[in-house]
């Protein structure tokens, strides 16, 4: 059997759950289907879930929430009509509007998922199965023993099942909401459960590209990847696969099917444990985030004073920030952390380096991005990290630092913001596109 997991622009209006309803349809073994909540499409350019939210801001700063949540539910109610669906969609609407003013984040912004579930379950004659009855979270781990369970005593038998994504309980009952594009773990989770033969995550590119499709634009389709692969590259940005729901899949080998719901006929791209395609590439992927920054301590043979970057630790910790890499050398070590994580700490950590611990100097520097290119080769090909310095120093752009990981799967490049697609486009321009040429060069 196949769970199929919808994203928001693949629900974003009536004429997205027709092809949503088409796709199911066309293939008995799709038994559970999960969705976002209603998405952006042309004539609504807010994700519903971007709404909920904007209704808790507006109320906790006492002002005036009901248009934006009329707008939600008028959204709702079209879809109900524009298919001709009976469900009794404003009964749940009411009960959400009388809950706002005092409900909890994570049940408020849940909410998307549960209204287009509704809709959804109606449409395709399905049963609608809450998450909230089976998906159960404790201290933010998932519980998969007692949620198999739960979920075996709902659906023993074999009828076919819509479940809200985005969400699901802890142990007293309240609503426990995932990371933004949190239903791609919704999905994962449940083709775990179910023991899946597949996971098809439909969105609306079909599959994963070599790099954004928003910096290059036809740029060219990566026909099968691994997990590892995957995370990597969920991991540094990019958003059609949410990074943490590579895991549940991946734990049983159940591979992953990247689909476009609005091209069906159009392969997609298979994420397995083993690439079967004979590829000779160079690189899988580029993906990149901007806006970091890298405070570097520096010391003269720093990395032989662990007294000195012991106390440097302990004054970190003191801040309270977390840092996505700690690359080190022999006299320097630098602190890689997203701007928002860190951003009015910054200069506090600074000056209590510089006042507390015996270091020769601390630099910021900001407005930084990572760009990483990933491949599971890359560990048996060395020469194309110093390739793409060379791309990179032919181009004028200035890399900041380089980072490459003990699991050779990854190398990481920073340069500044405004650099940020001008490196993605040098390096997807010569070292995806010109592999056979590279390949001889190294
Ligand atoms: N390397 C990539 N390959 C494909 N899509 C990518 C890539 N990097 C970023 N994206 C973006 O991810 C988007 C799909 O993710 P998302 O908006 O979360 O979809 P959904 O709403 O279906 O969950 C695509 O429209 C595309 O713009
Ligand atoms: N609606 C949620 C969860 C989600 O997975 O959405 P999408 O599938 O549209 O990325 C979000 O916007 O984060």
């Amino acid at each position: 059997m196949k769970v199929a997991k919808f994203g928001g622009s693949s629900v974003a209006d009536s004429d997205q759950f027709k092809k949503v309803k088409a796709i199911v349809m066309g293939n008995a073994d799709r038994k559970a289907v999960v969705v976002s909540a209603a998405g952006r499409s042309e004539n609504e350019p807010v994700k519903v879930t971007d709404l909920l939210i904007k209704i808790e801001q507006l109320r906790d700063a006492g002002q005036d929430y009901l248009p934006v949540f009329n707008h939600i539910a008028e959204r709702f109610v079209s879809i109900r009509d524009d298919l001709g669906l009976n469900v009794a969609i404003e009964d749940d609407l009411r009960v959400i509007k009388s809950q706002i003013a005092q409900a909890s984040h994570d049940y408020l912004v849940s909410r998307g998922e549960f209204l287009t579930a509704k809709l959804m379950a109606d449409f395709l004659g399905f049963r609608f199965v809450d998450a909230k009855r089976f998906m159960i979270f404790n201290d933010d781990q998932f519980d998969y023993s007692k949620s198999r369970n739960l979920l075996k005593s709902i659906v023993a038998d074999s009828s076919r099942i819509v479940v809200p994504g985005f969400y699901g309980v802890d142990e007293s009952g309240r609503t426990h909401l995932m990371p933004r594009g949190g239903s791609d773990i919704s999905g994962s989770i449940l083709a775990n459960l179910l023991d899946a033969d597949l996971y098809e995550n439909w969105t609306d590119v079909s599959g994963i590209k070599m790099a954004d499709p928003r910096i290059i634009d036809q740029s060219r389709k990566i026909n099968e990847l691994t997990y590892e692969e995957l995370q990597e590259l969920s991991y540094m940005g990019i958003s059609v696969f949410q990074e943490e729901a590579v895991q549940p899949v991946r734990a049983k080998r159940i591979p992953i099917a990247i689909l476009n719901t609005n091209h069906p006929e159009e392969d997609g791209t298979l994420v397995v444990d083993q690439v079967r395609e004979n590829t000779a590439n160079l690189i899988t992927g580029i993906a990149g985030k901007k806006d970091y920054v890298i405070i570097s301590i520096n010391k003269y043979q720093l990395s032989k004073r662990l007294d000195i970057l012991s106390k440097v630790f302990s004054i970190i910790q003191r801040f309270d920030v977390s840092f996505d890499y700690l690359p080190s050398g022999t006299d320097s070590f630098s602190f890689i952390a997203k701007r928002a994580a860190v951003s009015n700490k910054v200069q506090a950590i600074i000056s209590a380096l510089e006042e507390e611990s015996d270091l020769d100097s601390v630099q910021l520097e900001k407005d930084i991005s990572l760009v990483a290119v990933v491949s599971d080769q890359l560990g048996k090909r060395p020469a194309v990290a110093g390739k793409i310095l060379d791309i990179l120093d032919n181009s004028q752009i200035k890399i900041h630092l380089v980072i490459q990981e003990s699991s050779d799967i990854k190398l990481v490049f920073g340069v500044a913001n405004k650099d940020y697609e001008k490196t993605i486009e040098k390096i997807y321009r010569n070292v995806s596109l010109n592999e056979k040429k590279l390949r001889m060069a190294i």
